[in-house]
């Protein structure tokens, strides 16, 4: 097989990248009136305008043809099919049965995997149900007002991000809390607030071997126990979402209790299983389902147009065309509804830990960059903290920018306000201010001479900074499905072009193994020998102020 870096395309997509690195943004919208129509694109509910991107056609060409010959459409079609995609770990990845209809038909090792998918969605709005209408009953026959997950990565980042989004959808009398960290504050502060009486938790862990979710999930029944004197309070106060259903039983949680999903579906792209129990919870069986909805459109999307047209494929690409042609280590997501302001958060598991990896498929080690620095926080608070450096700063930082359009719960005024900051900030990141515009400027507010020129260098923005506008009519279950379904995708498509395994994870191992011995000495009155220098002296400092 030829090396990534020795194929044509690859070749093309560098000497385009290396063409358009110096590329005049304003210049090539003045001159090309089609161009902001040419590279826009609306589908599911979902508009993206990437005209303000250093491309042209031809670069584009590239992009396409590198997906091509990496072999995207075929490996779109394996993963869409059951194929054991996941070769590391000899899994499929199937998330996007999780949201095809009821009628769909997709065989794993020779059996239509649908019919297990809503039976478990069926019970969970059952339950649902119960739980919203006050008939499901606590331990002492009170109905439940606070639901508690408790999971960690996958088993809370979508579900907390997804229940943030989606608040003005959601249940006013249940009130929704999340613990994921072993720093126990956490979870005191939670259960400090709540009458055990009217609780109800989520222990959600795709093993149920999670380190941090056992220790809460142990705290908060003993916590429960206490408070309403016996264990079989458990049963109406626990549930668990897991694929274990041995180590659900051991934990004393009855599998009747529990609802269950399946090796195939990636902790991080689990948010339509199971482990949206608590969206299902809060916003309903009919918005949950809305839900999936958005999510298998956006999948037909991807399935069925050509790339040329495909949302996800043209965010992959030119993500790819900046981190690996022009030198990008970050990306940028910059959402202005403050419901998602989880998202930046979710999406740097669902990309980070999927393309965070220097070893192909192959064994190889790669010779490219891979998966980039994820990082934002909602786009108007970015504006006055970190949008000096995307402004003036050294790096390129492709930036998607993300707003709808609808925002009923806001005023019109505040809208209006939000999406002109929106829109202008794209347009200055790419025009910038060029010396003779701010001379101009500056002449005009009354200075001259050297004063002047002393200020010019201060006030000129370079332009030419990358965004992608990414505008919902509407955020609404539907729509938040279709956008994260979007990044799943588009992070599936990159991975492909990279050769790389986006759904396995072995990088968080090494650490969680070496914690278990750290854990043990810190306990024992033992100086620690069995680590490099400053590991043991930092064991041996904190086991001393831990056992004084
Ligand atoms: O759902 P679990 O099995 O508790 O795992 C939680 C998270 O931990 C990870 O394995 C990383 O440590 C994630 O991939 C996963 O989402």
């Amino acid at each position: 097989m030829t090396a990534l870096t020795n194929l044509p395309a690859w070749q093309h997509m560098l000497a385009h990248a290396q063409r358009l690195k110096a590329m005049d943004l304003r210049q090539a919208l003045a001159q090309d009136p089609a161009r902001a129509e040419r590279y826009s694109i609306k589908q599911c509910g979902i508009l993206l305008d990437y005209a303000k991107n250093r491309i042209d056609d031809a670069a584009l060409a590239s992009l396409f043809e590198l997906a091509r010959t990496t072999g995207v459409e075929q490996k779109r079609a394996a993963m869409l099919a059951g194929g054991r995609i996941n070769a590391t770990e000899g899994r499929a990845v199937l998330h996007t049965a999780l949201r095809a209809p009821r009628h769909a038909h997709i065989e794993l090792d020779g059996e239509n995997i649908v019919p297990a998918v809503h039976a478990v969605l069926d019970r969970m709005s059952d339950f649902a149900e119960r739980v919203r209408s006050g008939a499901w009953r606590g331990h002492d026959g009170q109905a439940i007002t606070d639901i508690v997950n408790i999971g960690i990565g996958g088993s809370d980042l979508g579900p907390y991000m997804a229940c943030e989004a989606l608040k003005d959808f959601g249940a006013a009398h249940l009130r929704l809390h999340f613990v994921s960290t072993v720093d126990g504050w956490q979870l005191n502060h939670v259960l400090g607030r709540l009458n055990p009486a009217t609780t109800l938790f989520i222990v959600a862990s795709k093993t149920f071997t999670t380190q941090e979710t056992l220790t809460n999930a142990r705290a908060a029944r003993a916590w429960l126990v206490a408070a309403l004197g016996t264990d079989a309070a458990v049963a109406r106060h626990f549930v668990a979402v897991s694929t274990n259903a041995d180590a659900v039983r051991q934990f004393g949680i009855d599998t009747d209790n529990m609802f269950g999903f399946w090796d195939w579906v990636g902790g991080r792209y689990s948010l339509w299983s199971a482990i949206g129990l608590p969206i299902l919870l809060f916003i309903g069986p009919e918005h949950f389902r809305a839900l999936l909805a958005g999510a298998h459109a956006m999948d037909q999307h991807f399935a069925n147009a050509p790339l040329e047209q495909n949302l996800p494929a043209i965010l992959a690409l030119l993500g790819v065309f900046y981190i690996n042609g022009m030198g990008a280590s970050t990306q940028l997501v910059s959402p202005y509804n403050q419901p998602l302001h989880r998202l930046p958060a979710y999406l740097q598991q669902l990309d980070m830990e999927s393309n965070g990896k220097a070893v192909r498929l192959d064994g190889g080690k790669v010779d490219y960059h891979t998966g980039p620095v994820i990082w934002g926080e909602p786009g108007i608070n970015g504006q006055h903290a970190y949008y000096q450096l995307l402004h003036q700063g050294t790096e390129l930082i492709p930036a998607d920018f993300i707003a709808s359009l609808e925002n009923p719960a806001s005023s019109p005024e505040h809208n209006l306000i939000l999406l002109a900051n929106f829109l202008a900030q794209t347009e200055a990141l790419m025009r910038g201010k060029n010396e003779a515009e701010v001379r101009a400027e500056l002449f005009a507010q009354g200075l001259a001479g050297d004063a002047l020129e002393a200020l010019v260098p201060h006030k000129v923005f370079s332009g030419n900074r990358p965004t992608n506008t990414l505008l919902l009519d509407r955020l609404d279950p539907a729509s938040l499905g279709s956008l994260v379904a979007l990044y799943e995708h588009k992070v599936f498509v990159q991975g492909v072009v990279w050769g790389i395994n986006s759904y396995d994870q072995w990088g968080v191992e090494l650490g969680k193994q070496l914690a278990r011995t750290v854990e043990a000495e810190l306990k024992s009155g033992a100086p620690a020998l069995a680590h490099d220098a400053s590991t043991n002296r930092l064991i041996d400092y904190v086991r001393r102020a831990l056992n004084p």
